[in-house]
C-alpha cells in the first residue's frame, strides 16, 4: 500500500510519518512538501534507514498540477492524506492570499488529480481514500458550554479557518458530486515534538529559554483543547483503516485550558528542571488577536464510538514529554528560529 503524504516534513505530518512507517512494515509513503519556512527536512532525520527505503521525498507544491500528476503516475497512490496547510493564524491575519492559494486551491488540485486516477471506466478503483486533514477552527468559537460536533454548522472567524472551511467544502462536493471516497478529520490544537515556535507551547518555551518576553493575548483566558500529536496520528491511522466512506470525525481529548494556564506550567516546569532563573515575570499581557476565538472544544465521541479510538496521552505527561523533546533538540529550536523568523517575530509582536 503507498500512502502520498502531503505536509510530510511539517508537525504533525513528520510525526505521522514516523507513527505510520513504524507501525506498518510493508507500506510505503511519498511525502510532498514545499519546505516554506515550517516544514523542515530535518524533522524526518531520525527515520531507520529501512524506514527511509519506504520514504520517498518529493520537493513540491500541493498547487502544482502537473507535479501531482507526475507522482500518481510515477507511484500508485492507494491514499492520500493531506497535511499541507499554511496553518497559523497570526501569519494569516498578515498575509490570507497564501493561505487561500494553498489550502482552498491546492486540496482542490489533489482531489481532481486523484480523481482522475482514481475513477476508471464509471466507477471508483476499490481501496482508495483521500483523508482531509482539517481543524476544530472550522466550527467557529464556543461560550463557556459545549462543544463541537460533526453536526456544529461551520463559523470560521479568520482567514486561516476559513481557507480550512472552504477546503472542507470542496472534498464534501468531491463526494457529493461524484461519490469520491473521502473523509474529513477535524482536530483539536496538537503539541508534541517537531512543532514551529510560532505556535504557543513551543514558542513559550523557546522563549524562557531566551528569557524573552512570553505575550500573552488579551487576558490569557481564552480556551484550547489540547491532543497529544501521537494521539491524533493514531487517529488518522483508524480513519485509514475502519472510517465510513463520505464521513467527518472529530479528533479531541477532552483537555481544556486556559492560555495562561498553559503558560504558567511551561514556565514552572523549566524553573523547577532547567533554570531557577526562568520565572513568571517573563509574561505579558498584549493586544489581543483580531477576530481571537474564546474557546475551542471538541466532542469527540463519534470516532470514539465508531472507530474505538481513545486518547492515550495525558496533557502531564505528553508536556513534560514536549518540554524535554525541545530541550534535548535546542540545536533544532536555534536553528529553525533564526533569521526570517526573527523577522517575522518582529512583524506580529512589534506592534504589541
Ligand atoms: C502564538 C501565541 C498564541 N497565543 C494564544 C492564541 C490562542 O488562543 C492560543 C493558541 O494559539 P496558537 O496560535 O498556538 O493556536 P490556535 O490559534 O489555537 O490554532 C492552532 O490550533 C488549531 C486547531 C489549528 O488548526 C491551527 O493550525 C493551530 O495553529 O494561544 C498567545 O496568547 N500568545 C502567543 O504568542
Amino acid at each position: 500500500m503507498n500512502l502520498l503524504v502531503t505536509g510530510c516534513a511539517g508537525f504533525i505530518g513528520s510525526n505521522f510519518v514516523y507513527y505510520y512507517l513504524d507501525k506498518y512494515k510493508d507500506r510505503k509513503i511519498i511525502g510532498l512538501d514545499k519546505l516554506t519556512y515550517a516544514g523542515n527536512l530535518e524533522n524526518l532525520a531520525k527515520l531507520t534507514p529501512e524506514q527511509k527505503k519506504r520514504f520517498v521525498f518529493v520537493k513540491g507544491d500541493i498547487t502544482n498540477r502537473e507535479l501531482i500528476e507526475h507522482i500518481f503516475e510515477e507511484f500508485e497512490i492507494d491514499v492520500v492524506i493531506n497535511f499541507a496547510a499554511e496553518s497559523h493564524v497570526d501569519r494569516s491575519i498578515i498575509d490570507p492570499h497564501v493561505f487561500v492559494k494553498t489550502n482552498v486551491l491546492g486540496t482542490q488540485i489533489l482531489l481532481d488529480v486523484a480523481k482522475n486516477f482514481w475513477y476508471k471506466s464509471g466507477k471508483w478503483i476499490d481501496g482508495k481514500r483521500f483523508i482531509q486533514i482539517s481543524t476544530d477552527e472550522v466550527y467557529g468559537s464556543l461560550g463557556k458550554t459545549g462543544y463541537f460536533t460533526e453536526k456544529t454548522p461551520l463559523d470560521p472567524h479568520s482567514p486561516y479557518s476559513a481557507s480550512k472551511a472552504a477546503a472542507d467544502l470542496i472534498v464534501k462536493a468531491y463526494f457529493d458530486t461524484y461519490k469520491m471516497p473521502v473523509n474529513i478529520t477535524r482536530c483539536s490544537n496538537n503539541y508534541g515534538p517537531y512543532q514551529f515556535p510560532e505556535k504557543l507551547i513551543p514558542l513559550v518555551i523557546n522563549n524562557c529559554l531566551n528569557k524573552r518576553p512570553i505575550p500573552v493575548y488579551g487576558d490569557g483566558l481564552n480556551i484550547r483543547d489540547w491532543l497529544y500529536v501521537e494521539d491524533h496520528c493514531k487517529a488518522i491511522d483508524l480513519v485509514i483503516e475502519k472510517g465510513v466512506i463520505g464521513e467527518i470525525y472529530n479528533i479531541g481529548g477532552h483537555n481544556e485550558r486556559t492560555n495562561i494556564e498553559i503558560v504558567k506550567m511551561i514556565i514552572n516546569y523549566l524553573k523547577k528542571n532547567f533554570d531557577e532563573s526562568i520565572s513568571e515575570e517573563l509574561i505579558r499581557f498584549v493586544e489581543d488577536r483580531k477576530g481571537h476565538d474564546r474557546r475551542y472544544a471538541i466532542d469527540p465521541s463519534k470516532i470514539m464510538r465508531e472507530l474505538g479510538w481513545v486518547p492515550e496521552t495525558k496533557f502531564e505527561d505528553g508536556i513534560v514529554k514536549t518540554i524535554n523533546w525541545y530541550l534535548n533538540n535546542r540545536d533544532w529550536l536555534n536553528r529553525v528560529t533564526t533569521g526570517k523568523y526573527m523577522e517575522y517575530y518582529d512583524k506580529v509582536y512589534g506592534s504589541r
